[in-house]
């Protein structure tokens, strides 16, 4: 066997130097030929390991760099005030396809938009059934319109309708009751396929809580498979974003049908009448003008629309997708391009679940946020959370707009206030619900939109002057976040804002 003087390695080898390293590094020396090529083979190796190591921390340093430069847009807010409808509309505007490649999936929330109301309205039957609550002043003006029933004279109290037996009432329930079970059983499929499985407590009325990336989830379970990842990954490793990616409705054959909403679909087509019976039976009514069946604003959008939503290939409209209703888990960010005066920014748009249990996923996403929208609805003057029923959905909002506006994490973030849901206040109004009842403080105030608006207005207003070591602006805007044509123009206007601010400290970097 030839010996040969030590060759060079790959690593520094200077023994010279007196590293440690070095001398570890160093080959026996009584070393073969052939263990020789095998150590450098491994060296070389461990070489090409290293080198993608340093370039692959070279682009992280470069993509975190960029990102850097981006826009981050936080949604906060309480539960059930918008945000994710809101997220809609910008998607809508920034990335249509995306919208259209999901619209198929919004088939599963809107059966169950459809479903869990039917088996609220009987179980609230079952306890209260027919007994008219003659203490309730909001019976008067709910109950105006409403089929087969009337007002008693005083205005103040309500009788039935003197055709009405509940007795007979009560048969008909049951028979209704009986022909929707099919329906009630399809709620939990549902539920369990929206939720992938989490379970949430204190969720509320019994609803579900939904991860982002949820629409590729159910499309994967359905055809029992993964879609394929072409969106965009999210540069933010506190969590993946959402994917837009993959097989969607246009990519779904004949042979891959969505076959658990082709079965409610069916289900709908067979009970629709029984759905649309049981919404206007008088006793269901009766219950709702009492307030003691009170249901959210999508579950009456849907049962109001359940011939149209329960046609035979049936595809869901992009305005039934905004109303839909499915409760935000953690934060799912949404990524898109955003061009303006000849320069294209990348926006990460943060949607965050609002439930009092979700808010602390927040925190990680204020350190670096560029601009926040805090949707609050000014619907909800009467109504309570329902993580905390004595707490009222108004004051929780400005509570936590205090806690916003004075966080020092976003001191430097620019701050846009939607007061939303206000074709909801204005039909409460329109119906005679009265502001006072709920908020004392609103005293002899008319109970009128602009007075009530602007009342709202004034302490969110307030909220942020005490709040406002800054000196920032407070950017309000009066939205309906299912209004696509006005809510688009606000967002060009939010846009516009944040562009302007956003160049400004660009400048002084
Ligand atoms: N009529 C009407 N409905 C609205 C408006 N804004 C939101 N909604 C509806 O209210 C429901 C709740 O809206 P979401 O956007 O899901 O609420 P969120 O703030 O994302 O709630 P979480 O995810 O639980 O934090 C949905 O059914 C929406 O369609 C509005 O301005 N007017
Ligand atoms: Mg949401």
């Amino acid at each position: 066997m030839i010996r040969t003087s030590r060759p060079p390695s790959v690593h520094s080898t200077n023994t010279e130097t007196g590293d440690p390293f070095a001398v570890l590094l160093r080959p026996p020396a009584t070393e073969t030929d052939h263990e020789r090529v095998l150590r450098l083979q491994r060296e070389a190796d461990a070489k090409r390991v290293n080198d993608s190591i340093d370039e692959q921390i070279r682009l992280d340093r470069e993509r975190y760099k960029k990102s850097k430069q981006d826009v981050k847009l936080l949604l906060l807010g309480q539960a059930e005030s918008g945000k994710s409808t809101l997220q809609k509309q910008f998607q809508l505007m920034y990335n249509p396809n995306s919208l259209e490649e999901e619209r198929l999936s919004w088939r599963t929330v809107i059966y169950y938009n459809i479903a869990r109301p039917v088996r609220r309205i009987l179980d609230t039957l079952d306890l209260y059934g027919d007994e008219p609550d003659l203490d309730d002043d909001d019976a008067f003006t709910a109950i105006s319109g409403s089929p087969g029933s009337r007002l008693a004279g005083s205005g103040q109290s309500f009788e039935p309708s003197s055709s009405f037996s509940p007795a007979s009432a009560d048969t008909q329930l049951a028979a209704l009751r009986a022909r929707l079970s099919p329906l009630l059983s399809a709620e939990l499929s549902l539920a369990e396929r929206l939720s992938g499985g989490v379970n949430v407590s204190g969720s509320g009325k019994g609803s579900i809580f939904v991860r982002s990336g949820w629409q590729a989830r159910t499309f994967g379970m359905a055809f029992g498979k993964a879609r394929t990842n072409s969106g965009r990954a999210s540069i933010d490793q506190r969590r993946p974003s959402v994917d837009y990616g993959g097989q969607g409705a246009d990519g779904q054959g004949e042979s891959e049908k969505d076959k658990l909403a082709e079965e409610v679909g069916k289900i709908l087509i067979e009970c629709q009448d029984d759905v649309r019976e049981l919404w206007q039976h008088p006793s269901v009514q009766r219950l709702r003008a009492r307030r003691k069946l009170k249901l959210e604003e999508w579950a009456e959008y849907f049962l109001n629309s359940i011939s149209r939503v329960s046609s035979p290939g049936y595809i869901p409209t992009t305005d039934d997708i905004l109303h839909a209703r499915i409760q935000t888990m953690g934060v799912a960010e949404h990524i898109f391009d955003v061009s303006l005066h000849g320069r294209t920014v990348t926006w990460h748009l943060f949607d965050v679940g609002g439930a009092r249990g979700q808010r602390h996923t927040w925190v990680p996403y204020f350190d670096d946020a560029t601009a926040i929208i805090f949707v609050a609805p000014v619907s909800a003057f009467d109504q309570y959370l329902d993580e905390d029923p004595r707490t009222n959905r108004v004051d929780d909002s400005l509570q936590l707009f205090k806690q916003i506006c004075s966080n020092p994490l976003l001191k430097n973030a620019h701050l846009v206030l939607f007061l939303n849901k206000t074709d909801i206040l204005h039909a409460k109004l329109a119906r005679g619900v009265n502001v006072k009842k709920y908020i004392t403080s609103y005293g002899d105030r008319p109970n009128e939109f602009d007075a009530v608006v602007n009342y709202f207005r004034a302490h969110f207003t307030q909220v942020h002057k005490r709040n406002n070591e800054n000196n920032r602006v407070l950017y309000t805007h009066l939205t309906s976040v299912v209004d696509t044509k006005t809510t688009q123009s606000i967002i060009t206007n939010v846009r516009d804002s944040i562009f302007r601010g956003y160049l400004k400290s660009a400048a002084l970097v």
